[in-house]
């Protein structure tokens, strides 16, 4: 029996490929297991025995195959919950068929209000009541059966995968190209659970939807086959037209951001910027700014930080020139999304207008004695439940940022993990510059690290807002934003895999570019420990980096966050304490990272606190900004910045 799953990014982990293999019954284990947060994993026992693993990235049929299919191999699992299974399906059918006996008694119960005869009128609510609550018991029961069955088909495959780990040699995590333990703790934990949010997704949507669906489709047409003819119609015409239009607008909202930021990188960024797909100045500016990039992106230079170079090369009428292209072509990408924003509306209005049709004609039908008036009510009440499955979840404009300045606003922000705990954050205000380094410090526990969460997007903000480059995060396609908001953890986040991989990181499930990764352990000053190693750039560095020291571990952190080039960065000190010629590699290293970009960094030490452009303290769910003169005053290098302000 073998098990394959993948989930695409459309679960409920939108950064999630997750692929199992599993062979029970051969009592051999294959799984391979990818991420956008963890590396591919390959577990590759022969007998329950033997330990052999080897660090892998699936083939390109594996990554493309579709998420349903690579679904149908986890039959078997959720094939052993059965019962639950047909219970809640039962439960749906229960539902599907209350509903289709309710759609009729809505069209009679309003022929019987206009009939003004209360003893009916009583007695059809109390039915249609009763009908009304069976449903709502029904949807109850459908839902918890399901989530019964996919819970526990996870939780054997939890099980199943525990029990092969366990008979594992301890070479098997300690050995270098092996796997962690944590890694391991990692899948069998947070990522099953996403298996089960699929599998649930799965059971819950296709059965009932396809009854749902067929219910009520079969109620129109039984009520009125020409208006159902219509709605045939009119019902795809208007999901083709709002998928075309939000594909779209999608588009040229991605045009219309890269617009501004190069007219925004072009005036103030502090040195250079690498702009992917941005506008092309024209040639004449090719040459004034070092020609195009043999690699594709655009080397766009700021002009305001430069505008001494400018006036003694008198090139304030080039410079104009320069701007008003960039601004010129600034409006009008901005002028297509306005457009396109104002059409939406319209045509949410035709949608409206298609459901109108169906009711004129339906009415026509009526004075013409076709069908009554109670059929009216019950064709427009069975459209109402045929179209409630196909719901677009997401929202029309979210907006896929190609580049960002980096500029970010936390608005009034309050936070708490769950209804019965006390509030981390209490209303907290903060705007930060593109290109601005700020620093946080404060007690543990004052809650640094989830503030950080929320930049993330790993919660949601109880409420308040947070923006980015002025657009609020909610409203930026999640992929979008995570890749323009870079996190070094220096502690933790190595991997078991070659020093390449754990630098390009970002580009693993592609290609990684060897020349940035390089350049990357060059300006990390990891390059010096690199190229000592036997196979340099392809050395496997063990479980979580064990085969390097703190501080190779933290450079070659760093390395991977300039690999990533984001445009933010959060920088989570590390805490340990490192020997003099490494820490000042490091302190180097985490300097020339911090350059040209938007920097929130958890500090633990002074030094790092002096690097800040404000420093701020978090306590009792509030920011407070202090000086760097009182810091200096009063405290040392050698204690921690946590400890200098409690
Ligand atoms: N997942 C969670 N569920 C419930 N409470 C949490 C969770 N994560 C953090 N907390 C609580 O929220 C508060 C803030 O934690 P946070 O990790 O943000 O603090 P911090 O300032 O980063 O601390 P440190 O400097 O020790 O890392 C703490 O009281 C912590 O116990």
């Amino acid at each position: 029996m073998a098990l394959l799953l993948q989930l695409s990014p459309s679960s409920s982990n939108p950064l999630l490929h997750f692929n199992f293999n599993f062979k029970p019954k051969s009592k051999s284990c294959h799984f391979i297991i990818t991420t956008n947060l963890h590396p591919t994993l390959t577990l590759k026992p022969t007998s329950p025995i033997q330990s052999s693993a080897s660090h892998t990235t699936p083939s390109p049929s594996n990554r493309l195959s579709p998420p349903l299919s690579s679904l149908g191999s986890i039959a078997p699992y959720v094939q052993s919950q059965w019962k639950p299974i047909l219970a809640g399906w039962l439960c749906s059918a229960v539902s599907v068929y209350s509903l289709s006996l309710m759609v009729p008694k809505i069209g009679k119960f309003s022929a019987v209000m206009s009939a003004v005869d209360a003893v009916r009128l009583r007695e059809e609510a109390l039915l249609l009541g009763a009908m009304a609550m069976v449903r709502l018991v029904a949807n109850y029961w459908q839902q918890a059966f399901l989530w019964d069955a996919a819970l526990k088909a996870v939780f054997e495959i939890r099980v199943f995968v525990f029990e092969r780990v366990l008979k594992r040699d301890l070479g098997f995590f300690e050995g270098g190209g092996g796997v962690s333990g944590g890694d391991i703790a990692y899948r069998i934990t947070a990522e099953a659970s996403d298996v089960a949010d699929t599998i649930y997704a799965l059971l819950d949507t296709i059965v009932p939807s396809i009854l749902q669906l067929s219910a009520m489709a079969t109620q129109m047409l039984v009520i009125s086959p020409v208006l159902s003819l219509i709605s045939a119609l009119v019902i795809p015409l208007m999901a083709f037209v709002t998928a075309y239009l939000g594909d779209k607008l999608r588009k040229i909202s991605k045009k219309a951001n890269l617009s501004i930021a190069a007219l925004s990188a072009y005036l103030n960024e502090l040195k250079s910027l690498i702009l992917p797909c941005a506008p092309q100045v024209p040639v004449g500016y090719a040459q004034a700014s070092g020609g195009p990039r043999k690699d594709g992106p655009w080397f766009v230079k700021a002009v305001l930080p430069s505008i001494l170079f400018v006036k003694a090369n008198n090139a304030e009428r080039s410079e104009g020139a320069r701007f008003r292209w960039l601004a010129d072509a600034n409006l009008s990408e901005h002028l297509k999304k306005r457009k396109m924003k104002a059409l939406i509306p319209q045509i949410v209005q035709i949608i409206y207008f298609g459901a109108l049709l169906i009711f004129c004609v339906g009415s026509l039908m009526v004075f013409g004695g076709s069908f009554d008036c109670c059929g009216m009510v019950s064709f427009i009440t069975s459209l109402v439940f045929l179209i409630e499955p196909i719901q677009v979840i997401e929202k029309l404009d979210a907006v896929n940022l190609d580049w960002v300045t980096g500029e970010v606003i936390f608005r009034d922000i309050s936070f708490k993990y769950g209804e019965d705990m006390p509030l981390v954050l209490n209303g907290l205000d903060l705007h930060i510059k593109a290109g601005e380094t700020v620093a946080f410090v404060g007690p543990s526990g004052g809650g640094k690290t989830t503030l950080m969460k929320l930049l993330l997007r790993l919660y949601d903000p109880l409420c308040g807002c947070i923006l980015i480059d002025n657009h609020k995060i909610q409203n930026i396609r999640l992929e979008s934003l995570r890749s323009h908001v870079g996190l070094v953890s220096q502690d933790t986040t190595l991997f078991s895999g070659t020093v390449a991989e754990n630098i390009g990181y970002r580009d693993l499930m592609t290609k990684i570019d060897m020349e940035r990764v390089k350049l990357a352990a060059r300006t990390a000053n990891a390059d010096e420990f690199i190229e000592l190693f036997p196979k340099h750039y392809e050395t496997n560095i063990g479980p979580r980096g064990s085969s390097l020291s703190g501080g190779q571990k933290q450079r070659l952190a760093i390395a991977r966050a300039v690999y990533q080039n984001s445009s933010i960065l959060i920088l989570d000190e590390a805490t340990s304490a490192l020997d003099s010629r490494s820490e000042l590699l490091v302190r180097q290293a985490v300097q020339r990272l911090m350059e040209n970009r938007t920097v929130l960094v958890i500090a633990h030490r002074l030094q790092t606190v002096l690097m800040a452009k404000r420093v701020f303290l978090l306590q009792d769910g509030k920011l407070k900004e202090l000086k760097h003169s009182s810091l200096l005053d009063d405290h040392h290098d050698s204690l921690s910045a946590s400890e200098l302000v409690i």
